[in-house]
Order: structure tokens, then sequence, then C-alpha cells
């Protein structure tokens, strides 16, 4: 049995890179870009005004201070965006404009609407600015020849807004993974089918699916596989063929008809590790196959979810170009105290919130591999280090965020405050 940080060395030296594609650009969020982006063009284009107003000579609104004094100026012009204005401003003159429209010549302030009266084609200004006020310079977001975006860079909404500003409409990416899952085990049957004595559904294809996409991998189902080597050996084949990562779940432990460590290597994939010291996911395989990545899943329904977090992910992320492959942890207050043999690294359930600048984790209640709901109520993994026996409520502990939308943000003060004052009414 290897730890589980050997565990993860060794998958990670096996894992490479995939290929490169070109991708548009609806279509590549989260993809890792395979080129440095140069900017072709200054953003924005051109000096172009921050505010609806009028655009003039800053040195024209000087007598405008605390006592009452306005300033009149003949409105010469009217600038939308999307137009240049070929008017020059002279002394004692403005142009109406709008936001986001190019800048005519002579003008180095805009005045908003607002601290502006308007009559005829006269606007009065009532406030004093400085040059360059409300003017947004051309190329102050991007300049021309910048190296804006660089290769490996993950393309998170922003990145894609900035693609797009920059007028590219597909770029090159590394391939996103293609997942195959194959479930194993007599009982089990597909949803829809009816559920005869004993029978369960394959509900590990689905959350497996589910997690594949979560971190932007393509999953595809080869169904359930029987207890029979040949089906085994059929399905895995299959998969094999069509994906870069196979995962199969069940049929890994000791029982008389958990075959896949022999499949394996009866299709001549090399196996690097079987057992992990870890608690749930201990008969977990690892092999490869022409540069395929297989891992064979426990079949307990928390104990497939696990052994992906910490296994399959980075391995996935790293295949598709990710150089952060760690999920976020923090350090949380226990609630309650832990006891547990040394010898394995335990990943339990957890419920974490934040209360003030304080974060606090509880268990999810019943911890065994089979209880899924122990998954469903928990948002985080509360990492138990391989020879710890026992922690007490009190005790900080590592804790794997699994869903940030998830943890709650309660008695915080500050925010409650804060709400108050966005109600209407409030002060
Ligand atoms: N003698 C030993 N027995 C077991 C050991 C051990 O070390 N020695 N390890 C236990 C642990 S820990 C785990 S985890 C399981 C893993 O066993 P397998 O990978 O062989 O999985 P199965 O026996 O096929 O199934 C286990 C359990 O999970 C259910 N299952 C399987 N596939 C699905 C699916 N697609 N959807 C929903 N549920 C599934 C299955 O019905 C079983 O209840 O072995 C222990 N035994
Ligand atoms: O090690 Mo098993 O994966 O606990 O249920």
């Amino acid at each position: 049995m290897i730890a589980v940080q050997e565990a993860l060395e060794r998958i990670l030296t096996h894992t490479h890179r995939l290929s490169v594609e070109e991708q548009c650009l609806g279509d590549c969020l989260y993809q890792a870009l395979a080129e440095d982006i140069i900017a072709e063009r200054d953003i924005p284009p051109v000096s172009n005004s921050a505010v609806d107003g009028y655009g003039l000579r800053a040195e024209d609104t000087l007598i405008v201070d605390s006592s009452d004094h306005i300033v009149a100026l003949k409105v010469v012009d009217m600038v939308p965006a999307g137009a240049i204005s070929q008017t020059v401003i002279e002394p004692g003159q403005a142009v109406q404009i709008m936001t986001g429209a190019s800048i005519p010549q002579g003008v180095n302030a805009v005045v908003m609407v607002e601290d502006t009266e308007r009559s005829a084609d006269m606007v009065f200004v009532t406030k004093r600015l400085n040059q360059g006020e409300n003017i947004r310079a051309a190329g102050e977001d991007v300049r021309q020849g910048e190296v804006i975006l660089k290769e490996g860079t993950l393309l998170k909404p922003a990145c894609i807004g900035m693609l797009a500003a920059l007028g590219k409409s597909a770029v090159n990416v590394v391939r996103r993974a293609n997942v195959g899952i194959v479930s194993t085990g007599d009982e089990l049957i597909e949803l829809g089918e009816p559920v005869t004595d004993g029978r369960i559904y394959d509900y590990n294809a689905y959350s497996l699916a589910a997690l594949i996409r979560k971190y932007y991998g393509i999953p595809v189902s080869y169904g359930i596989a029987r207890d029979d080597r040949q089906d085994l050996a059929a399905k895995i084949s299959t998969a094999l063929m069509q994906s870069d990562i196979v995962m199969i779940s069940g049929g890994v432990s000791m029982g008389d008809r958990d075959y896949v460590k022999e499949v394996l290597v009866e299709l001549g994939a090399h196996i690097h590790f079987w057992r992990v010291a870890c608690k749930p996911g201990r008969p977990l395989v690892f092999a490869t196959w022409n540069n395929r990545l297989i891992f064979g899943l426990p079949g307990n329904p928390v104990s497939v979810m696990v052994a992906f977090e910490e296994f399959v992910r980075p391995a996935m992320l790293k295949a598709m170009g990710y150089s952060s492959l760690q999920k976020i942890a923090i350090w949380a207050e226990l609630k309650e105290d832990i006891h547990k043999k040394p010898g394995r690294t335990h990943f339990m359930r957890g419920k974490l919130k934040r209360q003030g600048e304080r974060f606090f984790v509880s268990f999810t209640g019943e911890q065994g591999s089979g209880i899924l709901s122990s998954m469903v109520r928990g948002n985080c993994l509360i990492h138990v280090p391989q020879h710890v026996s026992s922690l007490s409520k009190g005790n900080k502990v590592l804790v794997q965020i699994l869903d940030v939308e998830e943890v709650p943000q309660e008695d915080d003060q500050s925010l409650q405050e804060e709400n108050i004052k966005l109600m209407p009414g409030g002060t």
C-alpha cells in the first residue's frame, strides 16, 4: 500500500499534455491557451468619453468655483458613440458627447450632463474640470504589441471577453480530456429499468460524469459490464480506443468476481499501483496503456467520488494543460472530536461554515463509503493525516473545499450591516 502523495506523484509522472486544437471563442471556457496572444491594436482604439456630457477645454472652466460662477459655452456639435467628429473646438465652445464616443480635437475634458444646464445651443457648466477628466485614453486598457494572454492561461470569462475585444473568434487551446466511464457489477441496472430484488441503479456513472463535466472534461459512458471477464474486457477495450482517460467503477477489491486488475493485465496495460493508504479509496488501481490513463476506482459511491477528486481530477487537469492542480484548501476549526486508526489518510465529509473571520467544520454524519448522502450534505473534505489517531474539538484541520458556492457565511456582522445599508430606507 502506498501513501496518498506517492500515488499522486506516480499518476502525474505518467500524465502528459493532450494535443492542441483550434476552438471557437464560444466553446473554449476554462480550456488552457496553447499560444501567446499579442494585441494587434490598442484598446480602446481611440480616446473616448467616460460619461454622457459635454466635451470642452478644461481651461474654459477655470472661473467656475465655489462662489456661484458658472461658464457658458456654445455647443457646436453632437458626437454619438461610434462616430468620429471632424469638429475642432475653439475657446468658449463645447460638443455634446455620449459615453464611448471619440474625443474631438481641442477637447481635453468632459463634464457630466448632471453638472450642466442646457438652453438652446448654449450649455452652462457648473463644475470646474481638470485636464483629462472623464476621458479614457487610447490604449489605456491594452497596448498594441503587448502579450496580453500567455500560453498556459486558463480561459476564464474575462479572458474570453478580452479575446473578443481583440477580434479573435478562435484560438489554439489544449483540448479537453475525453473520459470514458465503465461501471461493473451484476447488481447494477440502468435508470428506467425495473428494480428487481437486490438490484441498484448504476449511479456512480452519473456522479462521475457530473464530476468530469464540473472540471471541463468530456464524459462518455460505456455502460455496465457484468461480472464477467469477456464483457469487462470488451467494454474497457472500446473505452480505451476512444478515450484519453478511462475510469472503471467497482471490481477492484478482494471479491472472487473483482476482475478489473486481471483484465487490465490481459489487455496489456501496465499496472503502476493498487491500494493507497487512504479512506475512502484504498483499493484504487492506476494503470496505463498506450499513453491512456486508467483508474480502477473502488465501487462504493463515496469512494468513487473522493478517489476522483484526489487522484483523477489532478491528472485530468494536467492533461488539459492546467498548471494549478490542487483544490483550494483552508484551515478550519473542528466542531467535534475525531478518532481514527493511524495508517491511512482520511478524507471525511464535512460541512464548512464561515462565522465572522473564522471557519468551522463539522461532520455530515455517518461516514461509511456507501453513504452518498454524506456527500450530498457536505461541501468539503476534511483531510486527516495518515499518522494522526485523534484530533479534538477546536483543533485546526485542513479542509478541501468541494463546492465553494455552498459555503455559508453566517453571523457576519459586517455583511449584515452592509445588507441593511443596501435595503431601501437603510442608512
Ligand atoms: N476483503 C476485503 N473486502 C473489501 C475491501 C478489502 O480491502 N478487503 N475493501 C472494501 C472497500 S474499502 C471498498 S471501497 C470496496 C471496493 O470494492 P470494489 O471496487 O470491488 O467494488 P464492488 O465490490 O464492485 O462494489 C462496492 C459497493 O459499491 C456498489 N457499487 C458498485 N458500483 C456501483 C455503481 N456503478 N453505482 C452504485 N453503486 C455501485 C456495490 O453495489 C457495492 O455495494 O470493497 C470493500 N471490500
Ligand atoms: O476504501 Mo473504501 O474506498 O473505504 O470504501
